[in-house]
């Protein structure tokens, strides 16, 4: 069934589990997660950006919003990195059911002015909203934001904008970053600062920048032909220890990238001859679909539907 955030969000985070919320931007990609989600019995919150609803505009809503209204676990359809209060309620008139306006690269004061502009319309309209207070690291999808501009949400200040904004789940910046290169090693999550923000903000925390950009997965792209540098993600312990302090949505888009190229790239170099799209897509389809499970297992939501 096609719900909002907060149906999907607060009983994870008062149940210590984490969503996975995966970036879709075609049908493959869309089916993979929701019927990954009706195997396991597990919530799940597909998300599109700016740049995927560009892609596939109402098409692509529209297939996410059939498969969610048919589907048996609750599915909430989500804008990811909404640029502006304009973007939000185009997203909501689109049929979304859950929206995300990214002011966090703006002073506080107009954080929250244009937090509280879309939450005031996303509320009249019975609609959830994600906000975000700090700045991850990496490449947001329409800022550059580099390091040394990248902080990390004080937990004081989470606390006012919470109440200044009234937002329903917030982004913190934890350390992490988007993409696939998220450090050296075992890249940096600052479990602590989510025990402290979690310990004075009772609304769901969402971690970004949380693929796990595993190393087999890496390597079977290397293998399949795809070029890329020493790509690491966040650890499945950090995640699973992050459920447990009140992150209750975990951003997952580049895994699903890796996965849908790796199977594409694969058959394409196996049969040279292959030109039947669901020859080609199909495994792809396949690969995402386990990428999906092993997220949902990590963030315990399987069998929470
Ligand atoms: O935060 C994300 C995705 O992050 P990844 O690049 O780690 O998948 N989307 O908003
Ligand atoms: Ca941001
Ligand atoms: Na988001
Ligand atoms: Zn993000």
């Amino acid at each position: 069934m096609l719900v909002t955030g907060n149906d999907i969000l607060i009983p994870a985070r008062a149940g210590k589990y984490a969503v996975g919320a995966f970036n879709t931007n075609n049908m493959e990609i869309t089916q993979a997660i929701i019927h990954t989600a009706e195997k396991l019995r597990s919530p799940v919150m597909v998300q599109m950006s700016e740049g995927a609803i560009k892609y596939g505009g109402q098409d692509l809503a529209d297939i996410v919003i059939d498969l969610a209204q048919r589907s048996t676990v609750p599915v909430a359809l989500h804008l990811d990195h909404g640029s502006s209060y304009d973007s939000a309620l185009k997203a909501i008139k689109m049929g979304f059911t859950s929206v995300m306006i990214d002011a966090s690269h703006y002073p506080f004061e107009e954080n929250v002015h244009e937090t509280r502009r879309v939450v005031e319309a996303a509320h009249a309209m019975g609609i959830s909203v994600e906000a975000e207070l700090g700045r991850l690291g990496g490449i947001e999808e329409h800022v550059v934001v580099d390091e040394k501009d990248a902080f990390l949400t004080d937990p004081e200040e989470a606390v006012k904008f919470v109440e200044e904004t009234g937002t329903d789940y917030l982004a913190i910046a934890i350390g992490t970053s988007h993409g696939a290169y998220k450090g050296k090693g075992r890249p940096f999550i600052d479990l602590a600062r989510i025990k402290r923000i979690s310990e004075l903000v009772s609304i769901p925390l969402v971690a970004h920048g949380s693929s796990g950009v595993p190393a087999e997965l890496v390597q079977r792209f290397r293998d399949a032909g795809g070029e890329i540098g020493d790509a690491v993600g966040i650890a499945d312990e950090d995640l699973q220890q992050a459920a447990q302090y009140g992150i209750a949505k975990v951003n997952v888009d580049t895994d699903l990238r890796l996965a849908m190229t790796t199977g594409v790239r694969e058959v394409l170099k196996k049969n040279p001859k292959e030109f039947d799209p669901r020859k080609i897509f199909g495994p792809a389809r396949d690969l995402m679909s386990q990428v999906v499970e092993h997220k949902m297992r990590v963030l315990g939501s399987v069998g929470k539907a």
